[in-house]
């Protein structure tokens, strides 16, 4: 079945960063097939878009969703206080209450222009059932696409760490459940909608021994690693009492920067750090919003991508970010960077770039994501522009990042429709809502 998506605006984010005040996407099966100004000229099922805004999906390269059940908590906190408070509730974490936290905020994610999450799922408690089952699962109901991070704690207290003893596995035990969720589901395969990769929680949470073993299993088996990083001073303090180095000469040392690593916040990098992300092609996951909820500090985007490093956008997980929306990271992230690097900072389009092929290239995915080509997945976000609050304005990109993030008309993943007129089309929101109420009431 051919579908044709015309008379919208679209911006592209290709390499040339073209754009068409009205256009065509056509789309077969799940690829792109063509792109251009004015309409289509070849048959199929046409959807009229006048109004509308086209963009790749938005791609959200840090999420933690079994935290939708726990918002809201900790509200004044720093990041280890927050924690602190958090991990006795997570520890009674299961694979149920799991399932119905990230159904609800992939859902969030998809009303909000996101085709793909990455979710570093971190909290193993002992008996909790399957969760990477329980997220695949969710995935599946949503029909997003997911990179499912399987993350590990195996520092706790007694060790230095900051979780409780009773939270963490144990190194073996945290490799074992590692390799198990690769070998369930992760597939290599072009067009994949569910990949796994390899996820050590931070610093402060997991051993050196972990790190470095995480790091050979993950190139042993051809997955991508992801940990938190440089998030706050308080890391960094603690690193430098133990290690005598910053976290990023740490990562640096443990083998942990590469082409094949994305890190979450790297809010505190020194000049040198940031050189060395760029050199090393490792992939930064910028989540401002989190980043301001929790007072952690503004990161260096701008000297990043002047370095050459991937840059995408996170939403965080919703207990450190309300909101649990993508697009609206969009205008955090240009708000962050010129509050700290004054208005030239971030231009709207390089905001819309970092929210689209910079996550792309944070996964390894921007040969099929990322843009809007003939050849690549037809993952795609059509935003109504024409309510009261975008009506008039003249450039749509600069709407879409400079405002509220507006209606989702149509969100497509792999040319299938998930979202369509701002409601979700791939289950029952409603249904989503009340049981996600259920677990929170049940996991607090
Ligand atoms: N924002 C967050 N930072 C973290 N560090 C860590 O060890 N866990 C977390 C987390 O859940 N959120």
């Amino acid at each position: 079945m051919t579908l044709i998506l015309e008379n919208a605006a679209i911006a592209t984010v290709d390499a040339d960063g073209t754009e068409h005040r009205s256009g065509h996407v056509v789309i077969d099966g799940d690829t792109i097939t063509a792109v251009g100004a004015g309409r289509a000229g070849v048959a199929g099922d046409r959807v009229d878009l006048t109004g509308c805004l086209i963009t790749p999906g938005l791609v959200n390269t840090h999420h933690h969703l079994y935290q939708w059940a726990t918002r809201g908590l900790a509200a004044d906190a720093t990041l280890f206080e927050w924690l602190v408070h958090l991990y006795p509730i997570w520890k009674r974490l299961d694979a149920g209450i799991t399932h119905a936290a990230a159904t609800a905020g992939m859902a969030r994610l998809a009303l909000t222009g996101c085709t793909t999450v990455a979710d570093h799922h971190y909290v193993f408690p002992h008996d909790s059932g399957d969760q990477i089952e329980a997220l695949v699962a969710a995935t599946n109901r949503i029909g997003v696409r997911a990179h499912l991070v399987r993350g590990s704690m195996d520092r706790g207290e007694s060790d230095g760490g900051l979780p409780p003893d009773n939270l963490v596995e144990t190194t073996e035990a945290a490799l074992i459940g590692t390799e198990a969720a690769i070998h369930a589901h992760h597939d290599p395969a072009p067009g994949a909608r569910i990949r796994i990769a390899a996820g050590p929680c931070s610093p402060f949470t997991v051993s050196e021994q972990l790190m470095r073993q995480a790091a050979d299993l993950a190139r042993r088996t051809g997955v991508r690693l992801h940990t938190h990083l440089a998030e706050t001073l308080d890391e960094e303090e603690q690193c430098v009492a133990e290690n005598g180095c910053t976290p990023a000469e740490y990562a640096d040392k443990l083998g942990w920067l590469g082409d094949d690593v994305w890190l979450a916040h790297t809010v505190h990098l020194e000049d040198a750090a940031i050189r060395r992300l760029g050199a090393t092609r490792t992939g930064s996951a910028h989540c401002p919003t989190s980043n301001g909820r929790l007072g952690t500090g503004i990161a260096p985007v701008r000297g990043l991508l002047d370095a050459g490093a991937p840059v995408g956008l996170g939403v965080d997980g919703a207990a450190s970010n309300e909101s649990g929306g993508l697009g609206e990271e969009l205008h955090q992230a240009l708000l962050q960077a010129r509050q700290r690097g004054g208005p030239t900072a971030l231009t709207v389009r390089e905001a819309l770039w970092m929210g689209t092929m910079g996550g792309a290239r944070c996964l390894g995915r921007d040969g099929e994501l990322g843009s809007i080509e003939p050849g690549k997945l037809a993952d795609l976000a059509v935003w109504d522009l024409t309510g009261l609050r975008y009506a008039g304005i003249e450039d749509p990109v600069a709407a879409l990042v400079l405002g509220t993030t507006p209606p989702v008309k149509r969100l497509l993943v792999g040319g299938r429709t998930v979202v369509e007129d701002g409601e979700l089309r791939t289950d029952d929101e409603t249904a989503i809502a009340g049981e996600l109420a259920a677990a929170s009431r049940r996991l607090r």
